[in-house]
């Protein structure tokens, strides 16, 4: 696991003299992300420094557009999966108003404070500073002068499409979790500690780990998933329903329910992760109860024998 190094006043700037950097946000840490971790690395082999990912500690549209901002991972996951890339650090920027209202000349001398890295990667369409002004034209001009090797790569595609966070959302929220998956190069997952449930799980013969997900990381679409839930280091197949259940919605506010096959035990206030594999059917708003223990107890007769 790479060391995770915050560039505030003190930081050793001098840390970016000889390394290869690949600066983002990185939402998702998906395949085009992974690519360019890829060829920080490749750099940093053939010139002697440190592979670096260049972030920031909160996403940017936390600060401009709170309202419509919808995440992959949260911060905190955002930068262990990166620290986990294969890279030999993370350094991470504190995005203050500050940072955000500086010119791009302003933003990268904040930046590396006279320490260049050797080498930058970011995607072609990179906008950094203030309303996101500069461009990789600016970033060159700078460049130059500093002696450091821009490298403004094409995205990385997929079924000739760029891989770009947006996209993943999207196909989340139209519950393709396969291809969002194949995008991710990893299982979309949710974190989170069980939660009180209403108990009823129990007397329908399936109970539930209850989560609430934040509205910001609610992208996947409600539904049923065949998944795999992470809980004190051991791994369950699950069945999980995504969305509130229109058949309690008055009586519950749970967002994610898991139910864990072969798990006898409590779970509230535990830590669990779900990684989500397969899409099984849309939520459904059953007439009657015996129809809706019918329906889940045959999704967990399909999750115990496809996943
Ligand atoms: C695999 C699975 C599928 C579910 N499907 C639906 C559904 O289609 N419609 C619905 O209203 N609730 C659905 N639920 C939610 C159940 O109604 C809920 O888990 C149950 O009422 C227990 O709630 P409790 O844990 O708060 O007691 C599903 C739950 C699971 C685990
Ligand atoms: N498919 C890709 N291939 C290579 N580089 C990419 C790809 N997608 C993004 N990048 C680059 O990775 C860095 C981080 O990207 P950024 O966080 O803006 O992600 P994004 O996937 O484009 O997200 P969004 O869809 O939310 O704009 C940037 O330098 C960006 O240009």
């Amino acid at each position: 696991m790479a060391e995770i190094f915050k560039c505030d006043e003190m930081f050793d700037h001098s840390f970016f003299t000889w390394s290869s950097c690949a600066f983002g946000v990185f939402d998702g840490v998906h395949r085009g992300h992974q690519y360019l971790l890829s060829c920080a690395q490749e750099t940093a082999r053939k010139n002697g420094g440190a592979s670096v990912a260049l972030t920031f500690d909160i996403d940017p549209d936390e600060v401009f557009h709170p309202e419509r901002l919808k995440k992959l991972m949260t911060n905190e996951e955002r930068i262990k999966t990166l620290s986990e890339s294969g890279v030999d650090a993370v350094v991470v920027l504190p995005f203050t108003q500050r940072f955000s209202a500086s010119s791009p000349e302003e933003f990268l001398l904040n930046t590396f404070n006279g320490h260049a890295p050797s080498y930058l990667h970011v995607g072609y369409d990179f906008r950094f500073g203030a309303r996101a002004k500069g461009t990789v034209k600016e970033l060159a001009n700078w460049a130059r002068d500093a002696g450091t090797e821009v490298c403004a790569h094409d995205l990385k595609s997929a079924d000739g499409a760029p891989i770009t966070a947006t996209r993943i959302r999207l196909l989340l929220g139209d519950n393709d979790i396969i291809e969002a998956n194949k995008l991710l190069g990893r299982p979309y997952y949710l974190v989170g500690t069980v939660q009180q449930g209403r108990g009823e799980g129990q007397e329908f013969g399936f109970r539930t780990a209850n989560l609430k997900v934040p509205s910001q990381l609610q992208v996947l679409g409600a539904g049923v998933y065949g998944a795999y839930a992470h809980v004190d280091g051991m791994r369950y197949k699950a069945a999980v329903s995504v969305g509130v259940s229109p058949v309690f919605a008055d009586k519950t506010d749970a967002t994610c329910e898991a139910h864990l096959l072969d798990f006898e035990g409590d779970l509230y206030g535990k830590a669990i992760k779900v990684e989500f594999l397969h899409f099984l059917r849309p939520m459904i708003k059953f007439e009657t109860i015996d129809e809706l223990i019918a329906t889940v107890n045959g999704n967990i007769a399909w999750v115990r024998g496809n996943i």
